[in-house]
């Protein structure tokens, strides 16, 4: 006897990947539940809500937190149970073969499979290491940019020199009075493409520069004047800004991966596994970022044929003599009434 319901599959983690899984296996008619850390579904999408995503198969430009209001419509279409603010530490197995999901909070999920949709694991950004720099975070010191209107013919600052900062360099430019990006190195990790439109948006690049210190405005509620320091000859000079963004990568809560009881293979923080979404552990599959293959695409595109991989797989492994994957959505007789439904709306208007 459970002390919880038993499900077909469980999705651990709510982006991309956990969310088309979950569209997925309602399809494929899966007792289906999702648990997500955050209070949100939508996982790393939520650091770039206002970004125009370009490159999702079928979509025309979209701002992320459409994107996200899209993929939370699609994965609740078949009402999977959703648990939120819990986090999954530890997979173990029962008697009867079924894994319990520990959760930090001594909560336990009983499920037939599993499919790891866990991102790059728990993200909490990389703080500005400067004394004090914390109390700039409720005014102008930035780790994500929520909002591009605030940063409207504004100077600023952004350091790092990752796909992050490069991106958000480029994305501001055009709104901004000026763009600052400062990377403590000579060359900048974004894509070429990226890098060189750095320099036609005209966002002035101080390479082999760091922050050395926040300087407040007279009222010290806020950034005025960042002190950088050039890394070639130890020089400082002083920059007036109205705002800094924060871009120097994420550290991973990788927990689950590495202290689960059922451990599975890894490749560096990632799962080692197949390009079916197979993990070393029959009944745990991989999904989205989590997932490492030689074919692997990591883009939200990628996501969504692995999650539907996952599913396929994990549908299998319950029912053996199960289709190796599920019906295309005209032939799927779960779409039948939802369809003359939608007809009857798009006709009637
Ligand atoms: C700034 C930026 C810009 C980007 N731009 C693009 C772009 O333009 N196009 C594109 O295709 N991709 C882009 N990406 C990449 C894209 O966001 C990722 O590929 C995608 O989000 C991966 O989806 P996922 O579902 O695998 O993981 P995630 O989106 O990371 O979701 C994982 C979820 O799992 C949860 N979780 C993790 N561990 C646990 C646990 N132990 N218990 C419970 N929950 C857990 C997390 O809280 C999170 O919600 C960008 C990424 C960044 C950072």
């Amino acid at each position: 006897m459970h002390e919880e319901e038993l499900f077909d599959v469980t999705i651990i983690g709510g982006g991309p990947a956990g969310l088309f899984a979950a569209f997925y296996s309602g399809l494929r008619e899966m007792k289906t539940k999702i648990i997500e850390f955050q209070p949100v579904l939508g996982g790393k999408v939520h650091v770039y809500p206002e970004k125009m995503i370009w490159d999702v198969g079928g979509l025309q430009p979209i701002l992320g937190s459409q994107l996200i209001e899209q993929m939370v419509g699609q994965g609740m279409t078949f009402q999977p149970e959703v648990a939120f603010n819990e986090k999954v530490t530890s997979i173990s197995k029962d008697e009867a073969g079924y894994f319990i999901l520990h959760t930090a909070a001594n909560r336990k999920h009983f499920t037939k499979t599993v499919i790891l949709a866990i991102g790059g694991g728990i993200l909490k950004p990389v703080k500005l290491e400067i004394e004090g720099a914390e109390r700039f975070e409720i005014t102008n010191l930035h780790y994500t940019v929520k909002s591009l209107a605030r940063f409207k013919e504004k100077t600023i600052l952004i350091s790092g020199g990752g796909h992050s900062a490069v991106d958000w360099a480029n994305e501001l430019a055009p709104i901004a009075k000026k763009v600052f990006l400062t990377y403590r190195k000579e060359n900048l990790k974004g894509h070429e493409a990226d890098i060189s439109r750095l320099a036609n948006n005209g966002v002035e690049c101080l390479l082999n520069t760091s922050i050395e210190k926040l300087i407040a405005t007279p009222d010290h509620e806020r950034i005025g004047t960042v002190l950088l320091k050039s890394n070639d000859n130890g020089e400082g000079f002083e920059l007036s800004v109205d705002e800094v963004i924060i871009n120097h990568g994420y550290e991973r809560d990788k927990e689950l991966l590495v202290n689960s009881e059922i451990k599975m293979d890894l490749w560096e923080h990632r799962i080692s596994g197949s390009v079916m979404s197979g993990t070393s552990v029959p009944g745990i599959y991989a999904a989205g970022d989590v997932l490492h293959h030689d074919g692997k695409l990591h883009l939200i595109a990628g996501a969504f044929q692995d999650a539907a991989n996952a599913v396929n797989q994990a549908k299998q492994y319950i029912t053996p003599e199960a289709n190796s994957s599920g019906m295309v959505s005209s032939h799927n007789d779960l779409f039948t009434q939802k369809n003359r439904d939608l007809m009857k709306h798009l006709y009637r208007q």
